[in-house]
């Protein structure tokens, strides 16, 4: 396992995605859902899942990370070579916020330790299950993660289900936005 390398990140068009959030929160099941448009039955991801989609002319190569804690430190080896990172978190999981707010703090002190620009970087956060009764909505989850207290300067929360599929295009539009090169 290292870091992310890609033969094709010559291409103009090309952009690599890391795919993050504690276990359980989502993060497989928005791949899928962003690949083949459907809901896959997940098993936890003890290393990575890798697919290539290409959205709005961009060509992505989007790593999906295990979340469980004896892969979290592999985060940011993966994060030295990613444009983006999208985070995934379980807004309906109340009790496990606080340590995907912890996590997401963890990963960006050691991003920056490892130079990777994380406040220079967009940051997607997908706040997942919204279809659940009781799930945060953006406000609250902005909130709870400590937006505030972060170096990003440019991340964007969208409240959606990769359940249903809801929302994720819009966020990935988003980041799409964020990634293109100035014409
Ligand atoms: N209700 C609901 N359940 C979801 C949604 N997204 C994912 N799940 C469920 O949450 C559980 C965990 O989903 P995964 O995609 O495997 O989670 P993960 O983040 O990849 O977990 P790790 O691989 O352990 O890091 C599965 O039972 C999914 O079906 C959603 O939008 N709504
Ligand atoms: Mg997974």
């Amino acid at each position: 396992m290292g870091c992310i390398q890609s033969s094709e990140k010559k291409n103009a068009n090309h952009r690599s995605l890391l795919l993050l959030g504690i276990d359980g929160a989502g993060s497989t099941t928005v791949l899928y859902q962003l690949v083949q448009h459907e809901r896959v039955e997940t098993i936890p991801t003890l290393a990575f899942n890798r697919e290539t989609l290409t959205f709005e002319g961009m060509e992505y190569e989007i790593w999906d990370i295990g979340g469980n804690d004896k892969v979290r430190p592999l985060w940011t080896k993966y994060a030295r070579e990613a444009h983006a990172i999208i985070y995934v978190v379980d807004a309906t999981d109340k009790n496990r916020l606080p340590m995907a707010a912890q996590e997401l703090k963890l990963f960006i002190d050691d991003s920056e330790n490892n130079h990777y620009p994380t406040s220079k970087n967009p940051l997607l956060i997908f706040a997942n299950k919204q279809e659940m009764d009781g799930a945060k909505n953006v406000d609250e989850m902005r909130e709870a993660l400590g937006m505030d207290s972060l170096p990003f300067s440019n991340y964007k929360i969208v409240g959606c289900s990769a359940k249903t599929g809801d929302s994720l295009n819009e966020g990935l539009h988003w980041l799409t936005q964020q990634l293109k090169e100035p014409e």
